[in-house]
Parts: structure tokens; C-alpha cells; sequence
């Protein structure tokens, strides 16, 4: 049977149906129901088709409804290129063109060899309603009509295929995030947000930063397997989650690195200012209103809080707590709110694996630090921390994948000369892009190279001179020190000659 043919006796049986329904007054009421009846059975033996609709709002419901959007989704982008008339509409927050079918089109979709007809199609109300929500009217829906055969496939196989891709493609498609806390004074109103939150678009990915090829690849392949093992999570009884720990000096990627991460796996952002905190329940608040599929970050752990100073004032004498606290409950309010942040290092152990963790899923937890050595060694102990990453500075594998994404040179006679540089000096990756950029429109790949190979030099006659400036200082300090050790001897033995003598006088 064509598909044309399907459709027109589709239409025309709808047509009988119709002319039945006006003319069914007519006949008594008892033929009437046998006239039905056989009708029926006729219509199932000439057309053997089942129906489904999916309006577009269900009941009185001002939200599109669910498996409608999952719907127009799945056949916009399986069926775009077949349907001959389509719809574009313009997503208003997302500034981007979504094809559709337009009204009347039909679209053949095909699952494991079964023949899917979609049409869309829409009810024109006879009246229009004084009040609407909505400025048209129109009730949309979409048709699927499959044949009665398929029934059970189609209804418990092929519709949750069709929801669950519409679901996908909505992931993939939808404007990423990234979120902070830190907020003005005024929007501290009754109904605030714990987030604010802004589109995220960073440029930065695994292509574009520059690292060991070796290492970039492992991290890349940790990434990737984090966000395919659900199951395995489940298995092991942790949750879905896992802790990065960035370090490095400033200026070698860390920040760049989180951007990339969340480009990757497409995952939101929660940028946590955590010196903007009140206090722990404000930050277990902050952690439950964060979504799955997101990474929380946390910069320059290191400088957000005292953390280490913290915990060794808590171990050293309990009445120089008690009456701090006492000072601090006598300051009264407000002035808690100017002081700043109370969370402590256990209710940031806490946010990273306490109960409370566990809520939501799929989700990386990343700090940054210049200073790994500072941190306390509970807060980044693997299960928390379970993967660390140094940073550091440019090698000549690194410098290699900033010459091609900044200069488009992959090999260069003074390639060789920067790589023995690099050896001999420090240089972030963020100076070495920095002196690989044109700064003109006269400058080109080799006075681009001879720059970077200048500053280079440069770099390194500086820390020479640094070098012998600290040995100095350092022999001057060695010889104070020496000098004091001696004085304090003398003192000593003086002392211990006065203890004697006072021995002689006890005696
Ligand atoms: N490894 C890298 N690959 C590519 N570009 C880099 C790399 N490191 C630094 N850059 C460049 O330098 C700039 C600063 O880097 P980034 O902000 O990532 O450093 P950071 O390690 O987060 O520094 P800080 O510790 O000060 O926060 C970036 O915008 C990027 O262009
Ligand atoms: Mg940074």
C-alpha cells in the first residue's frame, strides 16, 4: 500500500465518520448501534491503522507539554530533511533558528523496520475565546499513525525512543551555564536565588590548551569515562561524582583547563566565591540548588579561607574558643554579616562528601590552587580530591600546540632554538601565547618565533640575576644566623655560670 493512498483513506474514513455523525440521529437508536458496530469492523479490516495524537497543551495546562516539545525535537532533527515544508522558529533565549515541520506535513520515520507516520496538524477553534493565554488559538498536534500490527512496539519501544532522543537532543542543543554566588546587597530580597547565573560560552577547549599530549589524553580519557559510568557508581555504591584538584603556578591554564572540561562534557558551571558564604547551611543550601551535569569550581582554595589556621586553633586551647565565642555572639548580628565568611574547613569537607553530596549526580567538583603545598591534606586525600593535576610551565610540547592554534605553524627552523630555551627557563604558558601574538598587522610567524625567542632570553638573564641576588641573601642570612648561634651560646654559658654560682650560695 503507497503511503499516499494510506493517508487519503485516512482522510476519507474521517469524512464518513463525519456524514455518519450527522445523519446517526435518523435511525433508530439500535440499528444505529449495529450500523456502528460493523462500521467499525469495516474500518478495521480496510484501514488496519492505529492512531495516536499528543496535543501540544494537555488539559487547561499553561506548559507546552512534555512529550510534545521531546516530539518536535526528535522529528526536527530526524525528519527536517525529508519534510518538504518546514517551520523555523526562533528560540527566544537561545538566539538560534529551530526547524520544525510546518502544519500539514507528514514525515515517514522508520524504527527496526517498522513504517512510523508523523503529520502535524492543528485544530482551529469555531469560536475564539474572549480571554486566551496564548494569542492564537490554534490547538497543535502532532499524529502518529502506525500500523495495528506494530501496536506493541510502537507503544512501548518506538515512543520511548522518540522521548528519550528528544531528550538528548535537548541536552546537546541547550545553553550551558555558568553560575556564581557572589551577589550585591540589594538582591538579598524574600524570594532571592541562591544562583545567578549567566550563558556560559568560554572558548577554551582540550584542542586549544596546551599541555603534555600525555597528560592531556589521560585527563581526557578520565573525563570521558567519568561521565559514561553511571552504572558503575551505582555498582560500587558511591555517587556519581568526582573531585579534580588543579595546581599549578598562575597563568598556566587552570582556569582555561575548568572551561574545557565543561565544554567537553557539556556540563554547567557553578563558579563558588567562597569567601561570599555565610556560613556551612549556607553552603549546604548552595550545593542542593545546584543541578546534576555541572561542575562546581572552587578558585584559589588557598586564599578563600584561613582553612589550615582554622582547624589548628580548634586542636590548641579550648578556652581561647569558648571566649571567642563568646566575643563574637556579644557583636551581635549585623556585624557577623560584615565579617565575612564562617564556613569551616569540616563544612567544606561536608559539601564535598557528606550526606549531602549525594543529591544530584553527574557532577565534577574542581579546586584551584597555586599553593598545593597550603591546603590541608584531609580536604584534597583521594575520594575528595580524587584526581590532582599539576599545571605547569610551558614545555616544548605545550609550546608546540600554541604555535599552531596561535600562529598556524606546526614546524619552524627556530623551533629547535625555543625548545632548548624552554629547557633553561620558566615560562607560563599564558607569557609564551602572550609573545606569540601578532601584535600588528606587519607581523608574521618568524618576527612572532624571534619575539617569544627574545623574551625568552630575557626571562632567563632575569632569573640568572635573581639566582645570584638569593645566594647572597641567603649567605648573609647563614652568616647572621651563625652569628646569633654564637651570641646565644655565650648567652647560655653566662646563664649557666650564674646558675652555678647561685648553687655555691645555696650551699
Ligand atoms: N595551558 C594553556 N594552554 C593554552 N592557553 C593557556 C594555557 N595556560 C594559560 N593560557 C592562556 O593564558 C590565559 C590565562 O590562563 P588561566 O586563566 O587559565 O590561568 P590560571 O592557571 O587559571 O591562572 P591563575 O592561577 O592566576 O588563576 C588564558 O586566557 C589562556 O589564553
Ligand atoms: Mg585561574
Amino acid at each position: 500500500m503507497g503511503d499516499h493512498y494510506m493517508t487519503q483513506l485516512g482522510s476519507a474514513m474521517a469524512g464518513i465518520m463525519f456524514v455518519w455523525a450527522i445523519f446517526r440521529q435518523w435511525f433508530p437508536e439500535e440499528l444505529g448501534e449495529h450500523i456502528e458496530k460493523y462500521f467499525h469492523k469495516l474500518v478495521s479490516y480496510i484501514y488496519p491503522y492505529l492512531q495516536i495524537t499528543f496535543h501540544e497543551y494537555q488539559g487547561d495546562g499553561f506548559e507546552r507539554s512534555k512529550a510534545y516539545v521531546a516530539i518536535e525535537r526528535y522529528l526536527s532533527t530526524n525528519s527536517s530533511k525529508r519534510a518538504k515544508r518546514l517551520k523555523a522558529n526562533v528560540v527566544k533565549d537561545c538566539q538560534s533558528v529551530v526547524l520544525s515541520m510546518d502544519d500539514h506535513e507528514e514525515v515517514i520515520d522508520e524504527f527496526k523496520g517498522i513504517k512510523i507516520w508523523w503529520a502535524s496538524s492543528k485544530t482551529v477553534p469555531q469560536q475564539r475565546a474572549l480571554f486566551s493565554y496564548r494569542d492564537d488559538d490554534e490547538k497543535r498536534f502532532y499524529k502518529l499513525t502506525c500500523h495495528r500490527k506494530d501496536r506493541d512496539i510502537v507503544t512501548k519501544v518506538y515512543l520511548q525512543h522518540v522521548l528519550d532522543e528528544g531528550e538528548n537532543i535537548a541536552v546537546k542543543t541547550r545553553q550551558r551555564k555558568l553560575y556564581t554566588n557572589s551577589k550585591s546587597e540589594s538582591e538579598w530580597g524574600r524570594n532571592r536565588r541562591m544562583w545567578s547565573h549567566i550563558v556560559f560560552e568560554h572558548p577554551s577547549t582540550f584542542d586549544t590548551l596546551a599541555m603534555d599530549p600525555k597528560k592531556k589524553k589521560e585527563i581526557l580519557n578520565d573525563l570521558r569515562k567519568f561521565s559514561k559510568s553511571k552504572d558503575y557508581y551505582k555498582k560500587v555504591g558511591k555517587s556519581w561524582k568526582r573531585g579534580y584538584l588543579l595546581y599549578g603556578p598562575p597563568g598556566t591554564g587552570k582556569s582555561s583547563m575548568i572551561a574545557a572540561m565543561a565544554n567537553l562534557l557539556e556540563y554547567d558551571i557553578y563558579d563558588l566565591e567562597l569567601t561570599s558564604v555565610k556560613d556551612n547551611t549556607d553552603l549546604r543550601k548552595l550545593l542542593i540548588d545546584t543541578s546534576s551535569k555541572s561542575i562546581i569550581v572552587i578558585e584559589d582554595i588557598d586564599c578563600s579561607l584561613d582553612l589550615t589556621g582554622q582547624r589548628k586553633e580548634k586542636k590548641g586551647d579550648g578556652k581561647k574558643d569558648e571566649k571567642d565565642s563568646i566575643e563574637k555572639k556579644a557583636k551581635g548580628e549585623k556585624d557577623k554579616e560584615n565579617k565575612g565568611s564562617e564556613v569551616t574547613l569540616s563544612g567544606l569537607l561536608n559539601f564535598i562528601d557528606g550526606l549531602w553530596s549525594a543529591c544530584g549526580s553527574e557532577r565534577l567538583i574542581v579546586f584551584t590552587t597555586n599553593y598545593v603545598e597550603k591546603l590541608d591534606p584531609a580536604l584534597i586525600r583521594r575520594g575528595r580530591m580524587d584526581k590532582h593535576i599539576e599545571l605547569s610551565y610551558c614545555c616544548f610540547e605545550s609550546f608546540k600546540v600554541l604555535a599552531k592554534n596561535y600562529l598556524d605553524v606546526e614546524s619552524h627552523e627556530l623551533f629547535a632554538t625555543i625548545g632548548r630555551l624552554l629547557e633553561e627557563t620558566n615560562m607560563t604558558p599564558a607569557d609564551v601565547a602572550e609573545n606569540l601574538m601578532p601584535k600588528s598587522d606587519e607581523d608574521n610567524a618568524d618576527s612572532c618565533l624571534n619575539n617569544l625567542i627574545k623574551s625568552l632570553e630575557d626571562a632567563k638573564e632575569e632569573a640568572r640575576l635573581k639566582a645570584i641576588e638569593d645566594a647572597k641573601i641567603k649567605a648573609e642570612e647563614e652568616e647572621e644566623g651563625k652569628k646569633s648561634k654564637e651570641n646565644g651560646e655565650i648567652v647560655q654559658e653566662s646563664d649557666a655560670k650564674v646558675d652555678d654560682e647561685g648553687k655555691k650560695d645555696d650551699i
